[in-house]
């Protein structure tokens, strides 16, 4: 393995062995020769390669076999078939608890966790001040760590696991149990291992942070390597996948009380060369999962949703009504959509996200959450929604707005159609920004006190 490879995975699988009742397992040491469990397949045939100084997102629903993946890669679990190589010190944040003896106290267990990372005692003599006082859990450290909240337990996970040098870190899900303040800081001793040329793994739910830290992502499903790509292509895709599972779901209830495949098809003509973005004109003709047809415009774009109604454009005008793909805070937006519906949607929900160029969420607007109750449409019907916002005072950069409309309630509701990334928006600056937003509305006062406490003259020695 070349040195610049710092994990490789040839044909990894791993095979768990499940027993019905926990005789079954005793039988079977008992009495070998005969196979008394049934054989389940957690990873199959995972090829993985993570150049050192990368940091890897892998994504994937409850059980697709994450955990077992990292677990191989720390070295916790072998792998059943397949060549596991990692070049380089592991130190992994997998579930709480994993690593930790309870009975130790948090302490010991600093001790005990240093000295299984290849560390001496007077390594971690040096570095247990720093570890303490970056878990911060106070006299508590002296407590056996059964008693710890499952906040505190992580706070001295991720403060041994960063603080031992390793040179792959594994950061599973459990973070996400730290409070806010903790989970800042974990966060930006993340970023400092980044720096510092650490290879990462980082499993996580949130495809905000994915997409914030990664440099790659592996998207797993049933123990497979489904997609793997650059995060904003593979959230794309998963978001897409998950939002299909939903609606999958939906579909079956349907499908119960009636027969989706003999509702009418109708699509009426329109004429699309007067407003519409979407590109029709393409080889690569995607079809209407609901009508079977093709889209009738943004072809080009991956979209997800059952297709009972189709988002047939999204324009952006400025005050004036001129098209515009350049904007200034402050300045007033108007987004224009154009929707067909195939189906009669009973109570539709249309609305926006925005994007930045990570595909970290920035801001979304729908018409339920603003309470404006659109009519249900009817089959056939083609319906114009206008959105007017004020663009935010946000960081120069390019934005994607992304349309959606859906049938149901906020929190319940079957995706009809949505398109990713059909449009991007360039922001511009007026002033200064530091972060991401610029506040607009901000006072400032000051006073200067002439009467000094005593105290604070003689604690800074002012005579
Ligand atoms: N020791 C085990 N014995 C039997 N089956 C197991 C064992 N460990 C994991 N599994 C099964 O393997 C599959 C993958 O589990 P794994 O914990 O790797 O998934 P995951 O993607 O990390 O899930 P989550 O997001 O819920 O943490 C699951 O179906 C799980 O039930």
């Amino acid at each position: 393995m070349g040195e610049e490879i710092a994990i490789s995975l040839k044909n990894v699988s791993k095979c768990f062995k499940r027993y019905n009742r926990p005789v079954d397992r005793l039988k079977e040491i008992l009495l070998p020769g005969k196979s008394r469990c049934d054989e389940f397949w957690a990873l199959r045939d995972i090829e993985l390669e993570i150049p050192r100084g990368q940091t890897v997102g892998i994504v994937g629903r409850n059980g697709s076999g994450k955990s077992t993946l990292l677990q191989i890669i720390a070295g916790t679990l072998t792998p059943t078939t397949g060549e596991v190589q990692v070049n380089g010190r592991v130190s992994a944040l997998l579930e709480l608890g994993s690593g930790f003896n309870p009975e130790f106290t948090g302490r010991q267990n600093v001790f005990f966790n240093g000295r299984i990372l290849g560390l001496s005692q007077k390594e971690i003599e040096d570095k247990f001040d720093e570890i303490a006082s970056f878990a911060d859990i106070g006299d508590f450290i002296d407590e056996p760590v059964k008693t710890y909240s499952s906040g505190m337990f992580v706070r001295l996970a991720f403060a041994v696991a960063i603080n031992v040098e390793p040179e792959i870190l594994i950061v599973d899900e459990a973070l996400s149990v730290g409070d806010g303040v903790f989970v800042h800081r974990c966060m930006a001793k993340i970023k400092e291992f980044q720096e510092t040329n650490g290879t990462i793994l980082f499993v996580s739910h949130d495809l905000g942070s994915v997409n914030r830290l990664c440099s790659n992502c592996y998207w797993l499903s049933n123990g497979r390597v489904v997609e793997q790509g650059s995060p904003v292509d593979v959230s794309k895709t998963y978001q897409a996948w998950m939002y299909d599972r939903i609606n999958d779901g939906i579909r079956k209830k349907v499908n119960n009380s009636q027969d989706l495949e003999s509702h009418p098809k109708t699509i009426p003509e329109i004429d699309l060369n007067s407003t519409i973005q979407g590109d029709k004109k393409t080889e690569n003709i995607k079809k209407n999962s609901f009508t079977g047809d093709n889209f009738l415009a943004f072809a080009n774009a991956k979209r997800f949703g059952t297709g009972r109604c189709e988002i047939l454009s999204l324009e952006i005008q400025d005050i004036k009504g001129q098209k515009n793909g350049f904007i200034m805070p402050g300045e007033t937006l108007i987004l224009h959509t154009k929707i067909i519906s195939h189906d009669r949607v009973e109570k539709p929900i249309f609305g926006i996200m925005m994007f930045d160029r990570l595909r970290v969420d920035i801001a979304g607007w729908n018409t339920s959450q603003y309470k404006y109750k659109l009519p249900a449409f009817e089959q056939g019907q083609i319906i114009n929604v206008s959105f007017k916002i004020i663009w935010p005072h946000i960081k120069n950069d390019t934005y994607s707005l992304e349309p959606a409309i859906a049938d149901g309630s906020q929190d319940n509701n079957e995706m009809l159609d949505w398109i990713q990334s059909p449009i991007a928006l360039k922001s511009g600056v007026t002033d200064l920004t530091f972060g991401m937003i610029r506040l607009t509305e901000i006072q400032v006062s000051h006073t200067i006190d002439t009467a000094i406490p005593q105290e604070l003259l003689k604690l800074n020695n002012i005579k």
